[in-house]
Formats: C-alpha cells, sequence, structure tokens
C-alpha cells in the first residue's frame, strides 16, 4: 500500500467525482458534504468487499474439482449429482429430504394419473364417454368413475404444485424445474412446528400427505386391481420402469410419517430444465477425504432442445462425466424415432471430437445397469435392436460389445489421445456408486497436479 490517494488524485474515481471544499464552505455544507463522503466511501468499501468475495471465490474454485455431468434426458446425471451429494457432503444432503418427500408424492400422483388416463382410453374412448346405451355402464366403468371421483382432489394438488414449479411445463407428466430458480424452498413443505398458524394452514393446502393419507386405499385398490393390471399387460406398458416409479411402494409412501429413504430419493424424478451449479463442501468423516475441500457439479437438461445451452460451459470445465445408460430398446421421449443407445453414440461423438474439451478429461458411465439385467433377463435380444451383435445375450458381453465402442469412438475422434475412463454404475446402489465417485475424484486431482506441473 505505497501510494497513499490524496484528494484530487486524478487515477482515483472516489475522490475524482467528490471536488475538493471550497474556502467559503459553510458549516451546514461542511457537514452534509462529510456525510455525502462517508456514504461513498460506504459503497466503496461494499463493492472492495464484494470484489474481493468474487475472487476468492474463483480462486477457490480454480483449484477445486469441477465436473460437468453431460447425457441424454433420463440418463441418470441427476441422480449421480445426488449420489456425489450423498457420498461427499450427507449431512447438508439431509436438509433436502423434506424437498424429495414432496417430489416422491408428486411423481406417486404422476403414476396414478397416468393409470388413470389409459384405463380412460380403454374402457371409456372418447366416442362413449357419455354413455347412451345402459349396458356401456359396465362394472368395469362403474369402477374407474368411482376411482377417479375418489382421486380427484390428489390431481388437483398435483396440478397446482407442479404449476407453481413451472407453469409453462406444467401438464407435460413429469416435475419439471427450472434451473436457477428456488424450487427447493417451494417443495420444502413442512415448516417446523413453531411455524405460525398461518404458514401452517398454508402448509396443509399445499402439502400433498394428507390427501394421499386419505386416498391411501384407493391408490391401492388402483394398482392391486387385476383388470387394472391385465390391460397393462395386454398394451405390453411397463410402468414399473418409468423414470419415478412409486406405486409399488403407494402403502409406504401415502402414509403420514413417511419419511424417504436415500434409495428413494435417488429414484425420485425431476425433470432439469437449463443448467445449475452445485458446490458440495466435503464434510469432516466422509470416505476418509481431505475434509471442507469443495468439488464443483454442474448438472444440465439432457433433452435435445436443451443441449444447445451446454456449451457455454465447455470452456472452463476440466471434467465431464458423461452418462449413457445401457438402454438398448428404448427411444428418447422427446423422438420416438431415435434408438437411445444411439442417441448416446452420436452425443459421445460430439463431445470426443470437440476441440473446445480437448483438454478436459472424459470418464463415461454406462449407467443402468441394473435396467439393462432386467431387461435381459426378461428375454429381450440385443440382435434384434443392434443386428451386428453377435454375442451372448448377457450382462458381461452386451455391457463389453457396448463399452468398447464408446472405446473406438473416442480413440478415432480425439484431436489428442486421451485415456478411455470407463464404469459401469447403477445410480440406484449408492454404496457401490459412492466408492466409483471417490475414485473418479482422485482421477481428476491427479490430472490436475500434473497439468499445473506442466504449466
Ligand atoms: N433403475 C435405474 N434407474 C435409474 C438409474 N439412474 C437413474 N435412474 C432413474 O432414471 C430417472 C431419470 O434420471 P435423472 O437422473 O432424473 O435423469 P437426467 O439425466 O438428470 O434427466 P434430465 O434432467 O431430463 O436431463 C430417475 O427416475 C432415476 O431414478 C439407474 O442406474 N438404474
Ligand atoms: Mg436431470
Amino acid at each position: 500500500m505505497g501510494n497513499k490517494s490524496k484528494a484530487g488524485d486524478s487515477n482515483n474515481p472516489f475522490t475524482n467525482r467528490t471536488p475538493p471544499p471550497s474556502d467559503s464552505e459553510t458549516a451546514e455544507q461542511m457537514t452534509k458534504r462529510i456525510k455525502q463522503e462517508e456514504a461513498a466511501q460506504q459503497v466503496s468499501k461494499e463493492i472492495d468487499e464484494i470484489l474481493y468475495e468474487r475472487k476468492k471465490y474463483l480462486e477457490k474454485k480454480r483449484k477445486a474439482v469441477q465436473i460437468l455431468l453431460l447425457g441424454q434426458s433420463e440418463s441418470g446425471k441427476s441422480s449421480i449429482l445426488k449420489n456425489f451429494h450423498l457420498a461427499f457432503a450427507p449431512k447438508a444432503f439431509q436438509k433436502e429430504r423434506e424437498v424429495w418427500r414432496t417430489v416422491i408424492q408428486l411423481n406417486l400422483i404422476s403414476s396414478i394419473k397416468r393409470v388413470l388416463d389409459i384405463l380412460k382410453e380403454e374402457w371409456e374412448p372418447e366416442e362413449l364417454e357419455i354413455p347412451t346405451t345402459p349396458d356401456l355402464d359396465t362394472p368395469l366403468l362403474r369402477n374407474l368413475r368411482r376411482m377417479r371421483l375418489g382421486l380427484s382432489p390428489l390431481i388437483f394438488l398435483e396440478n397446482t404444485l407442479t404449476h407453481s414449479l413451472a407453469p409453462e411445463l406444467a401438464g407435460s407428466g413429469d416435475v419439471c424445474v427450472r434451473a436457477g430458480t428456488p424450487w427447493k424452498s417451494l417443495l420444502n413443505l413442512r415448516r417446523p412446528s413453531t411455524a405460525s398458524s398461518e404458514s401452517r394452514r398454508k402448509t396443509s393446502s399445499s402439502d400433498p400427505s394428507s390427501v394421499l393419507v386419505a386416498s391411501r386405499d384407493n391408490i391401492v385398490a388402483l394398482w392391486e386391481d387385476q383388470a387394472v393390471q391385465e390391460v397393462l399387460k395386454r398394451r405390453e406398458l411397463r410402468l414399473e420402469f418409468t423414470s419415478g416409479f412409486f406405486l409399488h411402494d403407494a402403502r409406504r409412501i401415502a402414509s403420514e410419517d413417511y419419511v424417504p429413504t436415500d434409495a428413494d430419493i435417488v429414484r425420485a424424478r425431476v425433470r432439469t430444465m437449463g443448467a445449475e451449479e452445485h458446490q458440495l463442501t466435503i464434510e469432516k468423516g466422509e470416505q476418509g477425504l481431505d475434509s471442507g475441500s469443495d468439488i464443483y457439479v454442474t448438472d444440465v437438461g439432457g433433452s435435445r432442445s436443451a443441449r444447445q445451452s451446454w456449451i457455454p460451459f465447455f470452456e472452463s470445465v476440466n471434467a465431464i462425466l458423461f452418462i449413457a445408460p445401457l438402454a438398448f430398446n428404448e427411444t428418447l421421449e422427446e423422438d420416438p424415432r431415435v434408438n437411445r443407445l444411439e442417441d448416446s453414440f452420436s452425443l459421445w461423438r460430439e463431445i470426443c471430437s470437440s476441440k473446445l474439451l480437448m483438454h478436459a478429461q472424459l470418464i463415461l458411465f454406462l449407467n443402468k445397469k441394473d435396467v439393462l439385467s432386467a431387461t435381459l433377463e426378461a428375454g429381450v435380444t440385443v440382435k434384434k435392436y443392434v443386428p451386428s451383435y453377435n454375442m451372448p445375450n448377457d450382462v458381461l458381453h452386451v455391457t463389453k460389445y457396448f463399452r468398447e465402442k464408446f472405446h473406438a469412438y473416442l480413440r478415432k475422434l480425439s484431436p489428442k489421445p486421451r485415456p478411455f475412463m470407463c464404469y459401469e454404475t447403477s445410480a440406484l446402489d449408492t454404496s457401490a456408486t459412492a466408492a466409483v465417485l471417490v475414485g473418479v475424484r482422485e482421477i481428476i486431482i491427479r490430472q490436475q497436479l500434473e497439468d499445473a506441473q506442466m504449466l
């Protein structure tokens, strides 16, 4: 601090704005001037503090592990993010349990809505909406109307809640949130018992719990109804494989004292729109790691229309976790003509060949290993979807085949040689995923150190 600024110093913007006092200044003018100077100094000090904090934040971030999660929609990016929280900062994550409770309740209601819509299509198609002949008023139809009536308060509540989260996206069937909006506080519906009666009243009107509890028998009856199951089977709709499916657990979730387990939270489905950066501070005692250090994870929306918004994050990223689900027999929700795995390959090719990303570490997660197992066990053959596949139809060979395809693209398309790092994961298996994430963090840190030494 060698150069002390003088009044009128032409390099000092602050003093430039405050002209020196004139000789004829009155006492009143002087008091006013001093007050103005003090106020201006206060503003200047606050700006300095903000700049200092920002510099500190950028410096800390530069040294920290920074990860960008990429992959198609429903590949499991947000689920891997939850695994990061559970592995490195579980105590902070506990505080969000209430939020996930509401998401899970909304997921359950979405599935109920879906079943009711399917039944309406099946038993009450458009042209028969008002039965004109008595024989159309079958026991099935009467049952459906009774169930719909019984569950109508739930559907109303779901509409209200999803609307409050993202009005432009409500009605899409998913719980959608826009990154950067305070969606977590909107869903944190249970307030402490010390809350005012007014806020408790508000809570009960938007909290699905009591309506769910009151509808529990109706929900269970709907899901266990033999005629309902037959319709789903005939239409080959395996709802249990859809995102955010909780109907098997309706009895447990629609209870007064329901608290979500870690597994429930990872299974909960929220569609990400936009991009969201999460700062995690490693907690003491977690995985024997250096507590207090930070991990920054950016989660993005993966649907085709959202991919344009990834590009601004490419410039500063040092590690990308690319999530590809092992879903060889599924198509994209936004374009049912496109096979999911084909879409993952084409995205991976773009990421591998990008010059902007040539210095970033690429780590591939072949996710939804459990879904692959269940699909193969159900007798679905890979060859039907991938004609070039000529190996046994088991998890080991199928995984090896896809892994090698990803590896070959990386080798062929990377602007400069880079290692192939690939892990098979099931984001629902939180302890196995935690072990993978600890290893991934170490790899990134090691690479960062090597890069720093080369500079
Ligand atoms: N069975 C199974 N389900 C998974 C796995 N990983 C994720 N899921 C489920 O798949 C659904 C979609 O996962 P998300 O993490 O929301 O997907 P995303 O990639 O963030 O999707 P967008 O936000 O739309 O881009 C969720 O309901 C998850 O619980 C897995 O390994 N196995
Ligand atoms: Mg997501």
